[in-house]
């Protein structure tokens, strides 16, 4: 539906997307993330036609743009939601979902939809944010998109509102079955909402994948440190499992030598702690966090490692520990970062 092959933008002599490739399948959700800056905007400003590329090519369906070859935004059956709602302030909730349409009747299906009934003769300034976003979600989909580019459409509202709205956008948008790119700096929500997931950095793609297949086999240190708290331990392969000085791990289907030595990937709930006079380390720090806890563990050879249990799970600062893996999946294996200056 969407194929971008080795999109560059630039905005004067700066580079602002880099080489990107991706494709997009009919009624797929793409969530694209990264840190500031890294492009995430140019590239969806791009597809909407707002910045004509400096390289590479864009497919829309039938349409192809390029550096040379442009078509104008409103040729491109493109829809665009953004985080400040852009709703008109002077036409009610039905008549800003039914802008510009001859037909009503795909508006009163989102108005419906969407939970926007009894706010139809609302003006926008008495709308509350989820509601606006709503608004200016049903009246995208009401103009049939062929594509939807989401910017950051959650980034005003609170933190429990994200939750709930991110969900109702996504069932929206699949059962609008419109193929969607979701720009998001919020790592929960790119994660949770896509089907597939681009991380971003530095104007290049550095993954793209299913969230799942991100979160576990990271493409970089970057991609791992970005998609939550990371570690890497020091371990060996086995024929079978990886040894590390805090336990073993299974490897998987990866192909290896044995007795190679890797960096071994530990999240905070790869691990456990439990309270031992000869363990390996001691809890420095704790942190409740409602369902769970954090601590933060200093093993005797110096490094620190965090470490998240069931909230009922509760050990004083201080506190002699072991601190094992626990985790039964396969973790993710890295070359070993060569020490500054190495050959
Ligand atoms: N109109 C512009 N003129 C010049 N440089 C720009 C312009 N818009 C963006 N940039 C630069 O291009 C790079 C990518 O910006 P972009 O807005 O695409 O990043 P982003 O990942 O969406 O960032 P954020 O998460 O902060 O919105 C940045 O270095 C930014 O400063």
């Amino acid at each position: 539906m969407l194929e971008i092959h080795n999109l560059c933008v630039h905005y004067g002599d700066a580079t602002a997307v880099r080489d990107l490739s991706l494709t997009l399948g009919d009624g797929e959700i793409l969530t694209l993330v990264g840190p500031t800056g890294c492009g995430k905007t140019s590239v969806l400003r791009t597809v909407a036609g707002l910045i004509q590329p400096a390289a590479g090519e864009i497919r829309i369906g039938k349409l192809r743009i390029d550096s040379k070859r442009n078509v104008p935004p409103e040729k491109r059956h493109v829809g665009l939601v953004f985080q400040d709602f852009a709703l008109f302030p002077h036409l009610n909730v039905e008549d800003n979902i039914a802008f510009r349409l001859k037909d009503r009747a795909p508006a009163e299906r989102w108005l419906k939809q969407l939970g926007l009934e009894q706010h139809r003769h609302a003006m926008p300034d008495t709308l509350s944010g989820g509601q606006k976003q709503r608004v200016a979600l049903a009246r995208a989909l009401a103009h049939a998109p062929a594509l939807l580019l989401l910017d950051e459409p959650l980034a005003s509202l609170d933190a429990a509102l994200k939750a709930q709205l991110r969900w109702e956008i996504r069932q929206a948008l699949k059962a609008a079955g419109v193929p969607a790119i979701w720009v998001t700096h919020d790592q929960t929500e790119a994660l949770s909402v896509g089907d597939r997931m681009g991380i971003m950095c530095d104007g290049r793609l550095e993954q793209i994948d299913e969230p799942d297949a991100c979160f576990r086999k990271p493409a970089s240190r970057f991609v791992a440190h970005f998609l939550g708290d990371a570690a890497f331990l020091p371990g060996e392969l086995g024929s079978t499992h990886v040894h590390t000085a805090l336990g073993d791990a299974p490897i998987g289907d990866v192909a290896h030598s044995p007795d190679t030595r890797v960096d071994v990937l530990v999240r905070p709930d790869d691990l456990s702690v439990t309270a031992a006079n000869d363990g390996n380390g001691h809890i420095e720090w704790s942190r409740y966090e409602g369902e769970t806890r954090l601590y933060g563990v200093r093993l005797n050879s110096g490094a620190q490692l965090r470490v998240r249990t069931n909230h009922e799970h509760q050990l004083d600062d201080g506190a002699a520990v072991d601190t094992r893996i626990c985790a039964g999946h396969a973790l993710a294996l890295f070359e070993p970062e060569r020490p500054t200056g190495s050959a």
